[in-house]
């Protein structure tokens, strides 16, 4: 499938291949993630009716009225958790921009289970916090779990994919996302009746902050852009039938910025457009264990240097970037 100045990287047709041309691919991977990091994914086997249940049971959601929606809002601000109405994050805070809040609501979920044995309480209050389930509508919850259940098998694949990509064993990252605690947003944007402030976005500028992120925008809609390596801001074209992937903050430190986690946005709707501007997406944000140490990997490191970044811990990090997006109470 050619999109032009697009990657599409074909899961299963890797999956299938033999070592040698795993290797070949892992290497074109290695390529696309040295200068943006943003992929489409084909060949993914999600079922069809898998995205479209969740896809319109969010849909379903954001069309209720806001008394219904807040009824499985987030108790506090901060709280990761149940649905942020409109205004209540700016993501480009978390490079510590300051704008007005993003023009977007969504719906936020975490693991489906506490693992065993533990005990950490930043852990159990933040992402192990439970989600704030709507009543309606019907079938909402199994929908939703469904599809989160497929990202999470979708990105341990293409963990394996960036493992081969970076010439280490293929399972070298098991360790590090068999306890994950990825979250699963939908994202809604709604029409714009009135014009934005100076400077708002449906999302400002920022990178992601875990190792990597699948999304789902809606079929046909622009506005998501990427900051090239060129220093400009380039649309991410739709490619049907593909999940759109990219890496995020720890797969830089990982790699000691060999692989960018590279700035994107979604942007307004220009105003005079005709038909609706709406624009609804989902975002599967992977992220490794919560005590796993996220370190420069040895080989990724040029012979007589030092990392450049410190060690991070995956939770911790990830809960003060999330922190530092919302308006504050
Ligand atoms: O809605 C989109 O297409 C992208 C959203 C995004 O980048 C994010 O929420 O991190
Ligand atoms: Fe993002």
């Amino acid at each position: 499938m050619a999109v032009p100045d697009f990657p599409v990287f074909d899961l299963s047709g890797f999956e299938n291949a033999a070592p040698e041309e795993r290797r070949r691919l892992g290497a074109e991977v290695d390529a696309i993630c040295r200068n943006t990091g943003f992929l489409a994914v084909s060949g993914h086997g999600v079922p069809q009716a898998t995205i479209d249940k969740a896809w319109n049971a969010a849909r379903d959601f954001f069309d209720r009225p806001a008394e219904e929606k807040n009824e499985a809002r987030a108790p506090y601000a901060g709280y990761p958790y149940g649905y942020l109405g409109p205004q209540s994050e700016a993501l480009a805070k978390s490079r510590n921009v300051d704008t007005p809040p993003d023009l977007k609501e969504s719906f936020n979920g975490g693991p489906a289970a506490v693992p065993g044995g533990l005990t950490d309480k930043d852990a159990l209050a933040f992402c192990y916090a439970e989600t704030i389930w709507p009543v309606a509508p019907d079938g909402f919850r199994d929908a939703w779990q469904a599809y989160y259940a497929a990202m999470e098998d979708l990105a341990a694949r293409i963990m394996r994919v960036f493992a081969v990509a970076l010439d280490l064993p293929e399972s070298f990252f098991a360790a590090a996302i068999d306890r994950p605690i990825s979250a699963l947003r939908a994202l809604n944007y709604p029409d714009q009746e009135t014009p934005p402030e100076p400077g708002q976005l449906r999302a400002g500028a920022h990178t992601d902050y875990g190792s990597l992120t699948i999304l789902l925008p809606q079929v046909g809609s622009g506005g998501l852009e990427i900051f090239t390596p060129e220093g400009e801001w380039r649309a991410v074209p739709p490619v049907p039938g593909a999940f759109v992937i990219n890496i995020g903050d720890l797969m830089a430190l990982w790699t000691n910025d060999r692989w960018v986690s590279t700035l994107h946005r979604v942007v307004n709707p220009e105003p005079d457009g005709s038909g609706s501007a709406r624009r609804q997406s989902f975002a599967f944000f992977h992220q490794p264990n919560w005590d796993y140490e996220i370190a420069c990997i040895p080989s990724c490191l040029e012979p007589g240097t030092t990392p450049k970044y410190e060690p991070v811990l995956s939770g911790p990090y990830l809960m003060g970037k999330f922190k530092s997006t919302v308006k504050a109470a």
